[in-house]
């Protein structure tokens, strides 16, 4: 059975994704206390797989998790699953919301939440835990007074009460997780992938203008860029890209090998198929037939056979 990393304890929404992303296997479900450790285990081959957020429609990127594929050994993405995220708070019972002094969750989860708090719980300090489901131990251990959970966390904790249900400030909220395994074979290409890719650029004028042109100029969609600091320095970033396609795509490994040339680093962070699996509009100049036609153009050019 493969043992597969998730950020725990039991009840987190990763919990709920990496069931989701493993569905073809039996797996074994393996807790870890962050998202580092969960990816470490990975890594250090403790686990065969991690299911890992990476982002959120309302709060935007999980900087654990990019920070985390981005420093230490090479991993990639081979699968993403797309989860509705919905909040409820737990309380010990009898809590009333007058006597709640302190709220307890994963930092994403209290920035989704604010409405509701401001509403009902106005006084409550915040505190941050590594989870929501963490945040459901932190109150049943009695050192918060309540804990913004993943639905599936009450079943639990039959020991705690529901103050609330379906509290997010967006109702619609989302999130994407990924399953990071060490690099291998890649998932086949399937006509709706994405790439994921973390680039480092030379601080010069027009480089980030060039690195989009790279893609622009093969008709290649960018789903999302973000930069986050390298650490190295500041001003220094890395900015990571989604795109649409697989690397074995010839548009994609053409605009990939563009950016190592250009780059003074380009990570590669996996190929795989996308969650909505819409597929990806590729117009006639950039299709796998215009590559290779251009392709056996040149050598033809090249061999001196015009004729
Ligand atoms: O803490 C969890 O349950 C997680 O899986 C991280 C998270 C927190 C808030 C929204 C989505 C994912």
């Amino acid at each position: 059975m493969p043992r597969i990393a998730y950020l725990g304890p039991q009840g987190t929404f990763a919990e709920q994704a990496t069931r989701a992303l493993t569905s073809d296997i039996t797996p074994e479900l393996v807790p870890y206390e962050s998202i580092r450790a969960s990816l470490d285990a990975v890594r250090a081959e403790e686990v065969f797989a991690a299911g890992v957020p990476v982002e959120n429609s309302v709060e935007g990127s999980v900087s654990a998790t990019l920070d985390g594929l981005t420093s230490g050994d090479p991993l990639v993405a081979v699968a993403e699953t797309v989860l509705p995220i919905r909040f409820d708070v737990l309380t010990r019972p009898g809590t009333t919301e007058r006597e709640v002094t302190s709220v307890a969750s994963h930092p994403h989860a209290l920035a989704q939440v604010r409405r509701w708090r401001a509403e009902h719980l106005p006084g409550a300090d915040s505190v941050p835990t590594s989870s929501t489901a963490a945040a459901a131990e932190e109150v049943a251990a009695g050192r918060a007074d309540a804990a913004v959970v993943a639905p599936v966390a009450g079943q639990h904790h039959p020991e705690l009460a529901h103050l609330a249900h379906g509290i997010a400030d967006v109702d619609e909220a989302m999130t994407r997780f990924l399953l990071i395994r060490p690099p291998g074979p890649l998932p086949q290409p399937t006509g709706s992938d994405r790439t994921s890719i973390a680039v480092v650029a030379h601080d010069e004028v027009g480089t980030l203008a060039e690195m989009l042109t790279e893609l622009s100029l093969r008709g290649i969609n960018l789903s999302r860029i973000e930069s986050r600091p390298t650490a190295d320095r500041l001003g220094a970033y890395r900015f990571f890209l989604d795109l649409e396609g697989h690397v074995a795509d010839a548009r994609v490994g053409d605009a990939l090998a563009g950016l190592h040339r250009r780059c003074s680093e380009v990570r590669f962070l996996g190929s795989f198929p996308k969650a909505e699996r819409a597929p990806v509009n590729v117009r006639p100049s950039a299709s796998e037939q215009a590559f290779q036609e251009s392709a056996s153009w040149l050598a033809r050019v090249r061999a001196g056979r015009l004729g």
